[in-house]
C-alpha cells in the first residue's frame, strides 16, 4: 500500500472544491474497441486501470462523515461508484485512494459488498496529490506490488457514481488515440470573470464553453510524466488533470460529450438526488409471486393485470411459488429487487413465509435491499380488516428478522369484494400502495399492515 502523505490536513488557500455481476456493455464490443491494434481480430487487449480519488473530507457537504462514505439507502456512496466501475470487466485494477484514517473503513466496505480488483493507496492533502499517489502505485518500479503499469489509466472521482460503461469506453478509446480524453457537459450557468474590485469584468460565451466532468482517461506515461513535472502550486491548487497533460506534456485532450448523470456529489442536496435516482432505478421491475400460474381467473392474475395497467412504466413479471428457489436467485440476478407475494392459502402468511425461506437460502445481492409486499385478500363484507390484522400480527416480528437480511417486508390487505367494480377499485388502490412501498423502500414501515 503506497505510503503517500497523510490524508486530510491543510486545504488549498482558496476554497477548492474539497449499477450486476455480468460485464456491462457487450463484452465482445468492448474488447474489440480496446484491442491495442484497433479492431483487428485476436489482437492484444489494452491494459486499462482506474484511479478513484476518495481522500477528501467533503467540507461542502457539511457533515462529519466524508461524503464518499455517506450512506445512500444504507450503503456508502463509494460502493455505488465501485459497482459501476466493476461493470467494466476490462479494467484490470481499480486503485482507490483514501486517507490513512479511512483505510480500515474502506477495507470493510470492499469486504461487505464483495468489490473486486480493488487496491488501496493512501491519499494526499489535495486531490491532485491523491491522484498522483494512485498513479505511483501503478508505475512500474513499485516493490512487492502485484499491480502492473497499464497503457491507459482512467481517473474518476469516487463521488461520481452515475456513469455507464459506454462513457468509459469512449474516453479510453479517445485517450489511446489522443493521449488524453475527458467527459464534458454543457454549462448550466454562465461563467463570468470578476474584476479586482468584485465587479463584472467579462462573461464567457456559454455556448462556446463546457463543464469538465469525469471520467477522464490518459495514456499512463502521459499523465504520470505530467504529475512528475507538476509544480507544487499546481499540486496544491489545481483542479483539472486535463490541464496538467496540456501544460506539462503538450497533449490536447479529446473532449467527449457525456450524459447528464456524470455530476459530482458535492452538497447535501446531491445526496438526496443520488438516493432518489437509485430508488428510481431499482423500482423498475416487480415480480408477483403466486401459488400457481395455471388458473388465469385467479385473483393473483387479476392483481397482476392491474399492476401492469396502473404501473405501466414498471415491468411486471410473475413466478409460481412452487419449486421457485433457483428462479428466485435468477430473478434477482436480473436486477429485480421487488416481490409481491399473494397469500391465498390457510393459515395466513404461508406463501410469504415460503418466499422468505427461499430468499434466506439464496445469497441474493447485498447491494440493494429486497422489497417483499405480502398481499392478503379479505371480503370486508364478511369479516373486518382488524380481525385479519390480528392473524397477521406475526408479520412484525418476521419483518424485524428479515430486515437484518436486507429484506423490507410490508403487509397489504385488499378488499376481495364480490362486487366487480369494488374489487377493481380495491385492486387499483392496492397497486398504488405497492408502487409507493417499492419506490420509497422506507424501513420505518416494515412489518406494517396497510389496507386497500
Ligand atoms: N485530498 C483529496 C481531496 C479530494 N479527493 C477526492 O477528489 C474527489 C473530488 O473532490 P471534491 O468533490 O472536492 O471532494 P472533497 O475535497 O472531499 O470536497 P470538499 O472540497 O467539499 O471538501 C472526491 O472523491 C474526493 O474524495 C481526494 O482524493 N483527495
Ligand atoms: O474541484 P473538485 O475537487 O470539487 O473536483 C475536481 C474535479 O472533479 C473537477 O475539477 C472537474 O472539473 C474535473 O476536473
Amino acid at each position: 500500500m503506497e505510503q503517500g502523505p497523510r490524508g486530510g490536513g491543510s486545504r488549498p488557500a482558496e476554497p477548492g472544491p474539497c449499477l450486476s455481476s455480468q460485464c456491462g456493455a457487450d463484452q465482445a464490443a468492448s474488447v474489440s474497441l480496446l484491442s491495442a491494434g484497433g479492431a483487428e481480430p485476436g489482437s492484444r487487449t489494452l491494459a486499462v486501470a482506474a484511479v478513484l480519488p476518495a481522500g477528501g473530507c467533503g467540507e461542502r457537504m457539511g457533515v462529519p462523515t466524508p461524503k464518499q462514505f455517506c450512506p445512500v439507502l444504507e450503503r456508502p456512496l463509494i460502493s455505488y461508484t465501485l459497482q459501476a466501475m466493476e461493470r467494466a470487466c476490462w479494467i484490470k485494477d481499480i486503485i482507490v485512494v483514501v486517507t490513512g484514517e479511512n483505510m480500515e473503513a474502506m477495507e470493510n466496505i470492499i469486504k461487505k459488498y464483495k468489490h473486486k480488483r480493488i487496491s488501496l493507496v493512501e491519499a494526499g492533502v489535495t486531490r491532485h496529490r491523491s491522484i498522483f499517489n494512485g498513479l505511483k502505485a501503478l508505475a512500474d518500479n513499485q516493490p512487492n506490488s502485484r499491480l502492473s503499469k497499464p497503457e491507459v489509466v482512467i481517473i474518476h472521482d469516487a463521488v461520481r457514481p452515475f456513469f455507464e460503461e459506454d462513457i468509459l469506453l469512449k474516453v479510453v478509446t479517445a485517450a489511446k488515440e489522443h493521449g488524453a480524453a475527458g467527459a464534458v457537459r454543457p454549462l448550466v450557468s454562465t461563467v463570468i470573470s470578476p474584476s479586482a474590485d468584485g465587479c463584472l469584468d467579462h462573461s464567457l460565451e456559454r455556448a462556446r464553453h463546457r463543464a469538465s466532468e469525469m471520467p477522464q482517461a490518459f495514456l499512463f506515461d502521459v499523465i504520470y510524466e505530467a504529475y512528475q513535472q507538476c509544480s507544487d502550486y499546481d499540486l496544491e491548487f489545481g483542479t483539472e488533470c486535463l490541464q496538467l497533460a496540456l501544460k506539462y506534456c503538450h497533449i490536447k485532450a479529446k473532449l467527449v460529450e457525456g450524459s447528464p448523470d456524470l455530476w459530482k456529489v458535492t452538497y447535501k442536496r446531491d445526496l438526496y438526488a443520488a438516493e432518489s435516482i437509485i430508488k428510481e432505478r431499482i423500482s423498475q421491475e416487480i415480480c408477483i409471486v403466486m401459488d400457481t400460474k395455471e388458473n388465469k381467473e385467479h385473483i393473483s392474475h387479476l392483481l397482476e393485470e392491474v399492476l401492469k395497467t396502473e404501473l405501466n412504466h414498471i415491468h411486471v413479471r410473475s413466478q409460481a411459488l412452487y419449486n421457485a428457489g433457483s428462479d428466485i436467485q435468477h430473478i434477482i440476478l436480473e436486477q429485480c429487487y421487488n416481490f409481491v407475494c399473494v397469500n391465498v392459502k390457510e393459515p395466513d402468511f404461508q406463501e410469504t413465509q415460503k418466499l422468505m425461506s427461499m430468499l434466506e437460502e439464496s445469497n441474493f445481492s447485498i447491494l440493494y435491499s429486497i422489497v417483499v409486499v405480502s398481499v392478503h385478500f379479505l371480503d370486508f363484507k364478511f369479516a373486518s380488516p382488524s380481525q385479519k390484522m390480528e392473524s397477521l400480527m406475526c408479520i412484525r416480528e418476521f419483518a424485524k428478522k428479515m430486515k437484518k437480511r436486507k429484506v423490507l417486508l410490508y403487509g397489504l390487505i385488499i378488499n376481495y369484494s364480490q362486487d366487480e367494480q369494488k374489487l377493481q377499485e380495491s385492486l387499483r388502490q392496492g397497486a398504488i400502495i405497492i408502487a409507493a412501498l417499492i419506490k420509497e423502500r422506507n424501513s420505518a414501515l416494515i412489518g406494517q399492515l396497510l389496507v386497500a
